[in-house]
């Protein structure tokens, strides 16, 4: 059974942003048995939706590239780069990428992961865009941004789309700046 969340819209003034955001429905005990999954896919689905998120993302933020990371990541990473004209990296789990030029573990709320950087994409120096769906105990963006620090290159900002407040996932995102327009 799934159903409506109220979430927080950090910049109430977007209203694009607060339509946009009542479409994201809430369902309990998905992947596993406690953890409550916000799914966005329905914001993302809708043409309005996906424009407001992409432009919030991006806004003010200097950059020269976006990583964008799997799975969801992909989705509204590739969006922000084109809508900004940057180019678009995708951070992959493993087995999946020829030829990796960097790899880095870390835990996640429900589960271990592992993140790699494609060979032949970030060069050093470049200001990256790390986008994600969601920021929940920070594994995730913390492993992102170590992969963009270890190749050279500079973390402009790691922006998500829904901050989980409650896991506190920004801790371990301390020296970094940290976007995210929706917090539950
Ligand atoms: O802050 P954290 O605790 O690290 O969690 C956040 C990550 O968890 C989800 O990824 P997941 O691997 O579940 O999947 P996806 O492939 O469906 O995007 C989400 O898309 C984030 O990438
Ligand atoms: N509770 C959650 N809802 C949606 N995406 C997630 N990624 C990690 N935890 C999540």
């Amino acid at each position: 059974m799934t159903e409506q969340v109220a979430v927080q819209v950090t910049d109430e003034s977007d209203l694009d942003l607060r339509r946009a955001a009542a479409l994201i429905r809430e369902v309990p005990d998905f992947p596993e048995p406690g953890v409550l999954f916000r799914d966005i896919s329905p914001m993302l689905a809708d043409g309005a939706g996906l424009r407001s998120v992409v432009s919030a993302l991006g806004r003010d933020c200097e950059f020269d590239v976006v990583a964008g990371v799997e799975a969801r990541g992909f989705l509204v990473g590739a969006a922000v780069a084109q809508a900004f004209g940057t180019g678009v990296i995708g951070l992959r789990k493993p087995g999946k990428l020829p030829v990796v030029a960097d790899r880095v573990d870390y835990a996640l709320e429900y589960g271990r992961a592992t993140l790699e950087l494609p060979a032949d994409t970030l060069r050093p120096g470049q200001r990256v865009l790390i986008v994600d769906d969601v920021l929940a105990t920070g594994g995730t963006l913390g492993a992102a941004c170590r992969l963009v620090r270890q190749a050279g290159a500079e973390v402009a900002a790691a922006a998500v789309v829904l901050e989980l407040t409650a896991l506190e996932g920004r801790d371990k995102l301390m020296g970094e700046e940290v976007r995210a327009l929706l917090q539950a």
